[in-house]
């Protein structure tokens, strides 16, 4: 059975200029234990999804099943439910938004296993640091007195301190310089090998590239392509893939030049910046 079951969702915003469709009829499903990466540009809807996956937003249509139970209608009190059972658990791009800046590392960490009830808090708490490998003296520090990395292992580490069966990754690396970038990625590769199923988004093609078992491409609200990842990058279908695959640097082809890309920003009649 599937861990995350979603079909036909629909998410409309309402603007002052009127409604924006954000999400248009978006289908996926993630297995226990699968790493599924969800690409897209600016705009594309991808913290959507990721919102409404956590309740945050509410579709105007479609189904979203975690776990067996559709969740799409569930009430502030099921969602509160759902949370406190830690199934599910995120991380955003901006840690200090999965942080509390008044609570020291520690109790940052040690929160959700309140929540959960949880025996042997300290102990966990000591653990799932050398996990994520940030040194014990940090404990006592509040997340404003550590570096952009260390926050986002603080933040993955909480993020894990309930072993969930789902992280959700919302840009975990975009505002990481690249030493810290590539630690990140490599404990999710970690966590993916540990079987922790991970949705991991991003508008990076090679971020996603090296973990994901899938790739799902989001374009204008619509999921264009959903299949292996290696697939989507050795023979992207859509243009706006093909686009995608052809400006990530170590993963463009020698064909795919300058040209081909400009061809491929027409087409999708998308700003032409450079290539
Ligand atoms: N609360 C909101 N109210 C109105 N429109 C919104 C709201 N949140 C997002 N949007 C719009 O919905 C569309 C999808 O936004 P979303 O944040 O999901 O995109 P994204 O792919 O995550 O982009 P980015 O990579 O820039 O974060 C965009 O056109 C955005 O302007």
């Amino acid at each position: 059975m599937s861990l995350l079951e979603i079909s036909d969702l629909d998410v409309h915003y309402r603007r002052r200029t009127g409604r924006l469709h954000a999400l248009r009829s978006a289908s996926l499903s993630l297995s226990p234990g699968e790493t599924v990466g969800i690409i897209g540009e600016t705009g594309s809807g991808k913290s959507t999804l990721a919102r409404a996956i956590l309740g945050l937003v509410r579709p105007s249509a479609g189904k979203i099943v975690i776990d067996g139970a559709d969740v799409a209608a569930f009430t502030p009190r099921q969602w509160r439910e759902l949370r406190r059972r830690g199934t599910v658990q995120y991380v955003f791009q901006d840690p200090l938004r999965s942080l509390d800046p008044d609570l020291t590392i520690f109790d940052s960490l040690a929160e959700p296993l309140r929540i959960h009830g949880s025996a042997d808090i300290p102990d966990k708490v000591h653990k799932i640091l050398a996990r994520v490998r940030l040194e014990q003296v940090l404990l006592d520090r509040l997340p404003g007195e550590l570096s952009g990395g260390q926050r986002q292992r603080v933040a993955v580490a909480r993020a894990l301190i309930t072993e969930p069966r789902l992280v959700l990754l919302d840009e975990p690396v975009s505002a990481l310089d690249s030493a810290n970038r590539v630690q990140i990625l490599e404990l999710l590769k970690q966590l993916r090998d540990a079987g922790t199923a991970l949705l991991f988004i991003s508008h990076d093609l090679g971020s996603v590239a090296g973990v994901a078992d899938r790739i799902a491409v989001l374009y204008r609200g619509e999921i264009v392509e959903d299949r292996a990842a290696a697939s989507v990058i050795n023979e992207p279908a859509h243009p706006y893939t093909k686009l995608l695959v052809s400006s990530a640097p170590t993963l463009r082809s020698a064909a795919a030049g300058r040209a081909a890309r400009s061809e491929l920003r027409n087409l999708l009649d998308l700003e032409g910046a450079s290539a």
